[in-house]
């Protein structure tokens, strides 16, 4: 397998990667769109920064492509649609730069405070002018942090050190985690009325754009310093430069631009505006932390493992992924069975857990299941990352109920799946926790393994049936392995699974189905 490597990601974070000896690490020069497109199709993964766009013309020449790899935390040069529609993963380092970019935070606000970059410059330049560079203390200063999560919550602490007052605000964190950093949470336009210093750190999105305009800045204090080391484009820099020219804005600093590289913004020429070249993750330890954990990833999704950090399928923290690891391939297995039992249009699957699995979030157990019903059935490849989408796509509605109070078992997975032709219901469990079960089909219970080739024959009740399956089984030379029959009623609707070595040719099971009282024929293989 060969991983392309982009963007100067650390080498002594890819060893995860050298060590296997399958696994061939190429490292790659700066490329324009074209020649990407043109080596793409060799690689089974990549690794990038911020640099190389991963674009949907890149990612439709990407044949072979399994993973991208982001070593940091933003996506955004990744074009995410386009992977998940074909099913390649992406994953990101989210934890690896934290550090780098709240201290790189720090520097930036100290720097506006004390005017560093500004009488650095001057006095390279052979001017020793202590008059124009008096700064303000932090001590006592309110920062209002806009976006509480892993950056600006360590800005934060790192500001309570300096003895700052500290407000945020951000819609989607709990209260309580606020509480707990002593840390008030505020509407924006009180952060923007109150804070002397801001910092940003949410990521660039429909509702972050410029997020800081015109009428933001208008409602700041006078004096405001303003610090972005998120992401370009949430703040709008041409109303920047109008508020620093104005003196509204004391001092800002940003570490990302709307536009990168940036050399020419008019923003440059102040002196009050101190910029970096995106440098907010760059320091050795955070360099090797995110490709150690990128190429780790890397690694678990090439060999078709769980991925930790996914940022296109449903994400699992270790915890959540060790309480549900043994139900995944059950699920998978229930939707594969369920792909060779249906006739008809699929229009919805509705999945039921109970028992002690449905106090977990089962998100990750419904999507491997859909890949195991749609993959077999589809001409497109169906994986983990996309099935969700082209469940989706297809205009197949999922219901996905959860229910504590468990039925006969511990936990039990139960899929119904309705087409234009009827529903079909099956449910497993794992007895001991580790052995997977088919339990019930249709409504008769019965006690399957999931594996091997099964004959599926819902008849009628009534004697000789089981004979004659078998003397049609024995004439084509298959094995029998097992047999299992479920009934509701003597003499009533009833389930054979008959486990045999080898699938039965066409013209076997058309002659099963001409027998008296038998009502289907399913070959069914996991
Ligand atoms: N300059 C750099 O080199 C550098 C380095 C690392 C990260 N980053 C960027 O920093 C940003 C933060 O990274 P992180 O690791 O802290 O991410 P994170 O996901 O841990 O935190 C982002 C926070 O933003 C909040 N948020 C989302 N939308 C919001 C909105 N409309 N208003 C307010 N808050 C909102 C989220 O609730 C979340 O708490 C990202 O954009 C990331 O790409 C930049
Ligand atoms: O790779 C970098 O230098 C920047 C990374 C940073 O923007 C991120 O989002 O993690």
């Amino acid at each position: 397998m060969k991983v392309l490597v982009m963007d100067g990601v650390s080498e002594q974070g890819l060893a995860p990667l050298r060590q296997h000896t399958d696994i061939e690490v190429v490292i790659g020069e700066k490329m324009t769109e074209d020649q990407l497109v043109e080596v793409i199709g060799e690689y089974d993964a990549m690794i990038v920064r911020s640099a190389t766009k991963v674009t949907p013309r890149v990612v439709e020449a990407a044949k072979k492509l399994k993973v991208i790899g982001r070593a940091g935390v933003g996506v955004d040069n990744i074009d995410r649609n386009a992977a998940t529609n074909k099913g390649i993963v992406v994953v990101n380092a989210p934890d690896g730069n934290t550090i780098a970019a709240a201290e790189h935070t720090m520097a930036m606000m100290l720097g506006l405070a004390r005017k560093v970059p500004a009488a650095c410059g001057k006095l390279k330049n052979g001017i020793w002018d202590k008059k124009a560079f008096l700064g303000v203390e932090l001590r006592g200063k309110t920062l209002g942090v806009i976006g509480l999560g892993r950056i600006g919550t360590a800005v934060a602490k790192r500001a309570q050190a300096m003895e700052m007052n500290i407000v945020a605000y951000d819609p989607y964190i709990s209260e309580d985690h606020a509480r707990k950093m002593a840390v008030e949470i505020v509407t924006l336009q009180e952060l923007f009325k109150r804070a002397d210093f801001i910092t940003i750190h949410m990521p660039k999105t429909k509702e972050t754009y410029h997020m800081i305009n015109e009428e933001a800045l208008e409602l700041m204090k006078d004096g405001v310093r303003i610090i972005n080391c998120a992401r370009g484009g949430i703040v709008d820099e041409e109303a920047l430069y109008k508020f620093m020219e104005a003196g509204k804005v004391a001092g800002a600093a940003l570490d990302v631009f709307e536009t990168e590289p940036c050399t020419d913004n008019p923003l440059l020429k102040l002196d009050n505006f101190i910029a970096t070249p995106h440098l907010g993750a760059s320091t050795q330890e955070a360099q090797i932390n995110v490709a150690v954990d990128v190429a780790e990833e890397i690694v678990a999704a090439l060999r078709g493992d769980l991925v930790k950090n996914a940022v296109n399928m449903p994400s699992m923290s270790p915890k959540l992924l060790a309480k549900i690891r043994p139900f995944l391939d059950l699920a998978e297995k229930l939707g594969t069975f369920q792909a060779q039992m249906l006739d008809g249009r699929i229009e919805k699957v509705e999945v039921v857990y109970s028992g002690e699995l449905a106090k977990y979030d089962v998100n990750p157990v419904t999507t491997i299941l859909l890949k195991g019903l749609l993959d077999p059935i589809l001409q497109e490849n169906v994986n983990f990352v996309n099935a969700t989408l082209v469940a989706r796509n297809r205009g197949i509605s999922v219901v996905q109920t959860t229910k504590e109070n468990g039925e006969d078992y511990h936990n039990l997975i139960t899929v119904y799946i309705y087409t234009d032709k009827g529903r079909r219901m099956l449910s497993g469990t794992l007895f001991q926790g580790n052995d997977p079960r088919i339990v019930n089909i249709d409504g008769f219970r019965i006690n399957a393994a999931t594996q091997g080739h099964m004959l599926v024959v819902p008849h009628i009740d009534k004697p000789g049936i089981v004979g004659k399956v078998g003397t049609v089984v024995g004439d084509m030379a298959i094995n029998i392995a097992g047999m299992q029959v479920g009934r509701i009623e003597l003499g009533g609707k009833a389930i054979m699974v008959m486990m045999v070595d080898n699938t039965l040719p066409t013209n076997a099971l058309e002659q099963l189905a001409t027998i008296d009282g038998i009502l289907e024929v399913k070959m069914v293989s996991l």
